[in-house]
């Protein structure tokens, strides 16, 4: 048997699908292909808020497991819309690389170093709004397209840095690049950020059993705690909303610990709490900090901006 694991084209895609290619023909002995399937996400540049945000970069891999095309599809966990979709399994979780945010700033900067009125890249909410609650005098620049094109921006001289996440430029072997990694407690990640996402269709036994080689206990307790935050919050991938979870051992006793940031891109104050539980929990956990955050005002301050 060969398994189909299906891609998107971009650099990053397809690198991350071969990883996963390779760790399962390493674990199980199966023999892979990967299947390039182009998405929604890849064809259009405009800003992802106005192609319909959260899953476009999802719904066409998705649509290939469906169809019985590939077998498997590989996502980034951070793409992927909170909501199960009918008939595919999340089947995996592969330990998470680094989900941290990198600067890739003019002359080796980092951004404390960077002058008042500094050009910085990005198309996320989330960065935008953090990064203006850092109160540098940085001029945030929205920026899209894939990470090449990113970085080039700020070769060019057209922007004094961009910030992307450290986990893609890892992938890509461009690590070395970063002039700074921001502490994930100050730039809380994207939910999800640094993690992969490994599906199949939900009555496929045989690819769940070997997917689920692949699942590592501690980055899928994380990473549903993350996620949970971000439904209760009913927010989307492009919600100016960060966490990041931890399992740490307590005496013996795995708690998990989950930190929130909630704000508004055009810089009203944020809302950032944290909250812990045991790791057998993620889902309470994320229930629980999402109604604290929303008792605190987040609702009212995601939607400050929305259309
Ligand atoms: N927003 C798009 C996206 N989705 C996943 C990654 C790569 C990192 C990851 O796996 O979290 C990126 C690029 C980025 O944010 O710089």
């Amino acid at each position: 048997m060969t398994l189909r694991v299906g891609t998107r084209a971009s650099a990053l895609a397809t690198t991350q699908s071969s990883q996963v290619a390779a760790l399962l023909t390493e674990l199980t002995g199966v023999e892979t292909e990967l299947v390039t399937v182009s998405t929604e996400g890849d064809r259009n540049t405009r800003p992802l808020a106005e192609i319909g945000g959260t899953g476009v970069f999802v719904s066409a891999l998705r649509d290939a497991l469906l169809a019985g095309e590939v077998d498997v599809a590989v996502h980034s966990l951070k793409d992927l819309p909170t909501a199960a979709a009918d008939g595919i399994l999340l089947a995996a979780v592969p330990t998470r690389v680094d989900p941290r945010d990198a600067v890739i700033a003019r002359d080796g900067l980092t951004l404390g170093e960077l002058p008042a009125g500094s050009r910085v890249g990005t198309g996320s909410p989330r960065r935008t709004a953090q990064l203006n609650a850092l109160g540098l005098g940085i001029e945030v620049v929205g920026l899209r397209g894939n990470v090449d094109t990113r970085i080039s921006k700020v070769r060019d001289g057209e922007l004094d840095a961009v910030v992307l996440a450290a986990a893609g430029l890892r992938r890509l072997g461009r690590i070395e690049e970063a002039t700074e990694l921001l502490d994930p407690l100050q730039v809380l990640p994207a939910p999800g950020q640094g993690a992969l996402a490994c599906e199949c269709r939900s009555d496929d036994r045989e690819v769940a059993g070997l997917l689920a080689r692949l699942d590592d206990g501690a980055t899928r307790a994380a990473v549903t705690a993350e996620r949970s935050l971000l439904a209760s919050l009913e927010a989307g991938c492009s919600a100016p909303v960060g966490a990041w979870a931890e399992v740490v051992d307590d005496d013996g006793s795995l708690q998990l610990w989950l930190r929130a940031f909630a704000g508004d891109p055009s810089g009203a104050p944020s809302i950032r709490l944290s909250a812990t539980g045991s790791v057998q929990d993620p889902t309470g956990i994320g229930e629980r900090l999402a109604a604290e955050m929303i008792a605190e005002g987040a609702d009212s301050l995601m939607r400050a901006d929305a259309p």
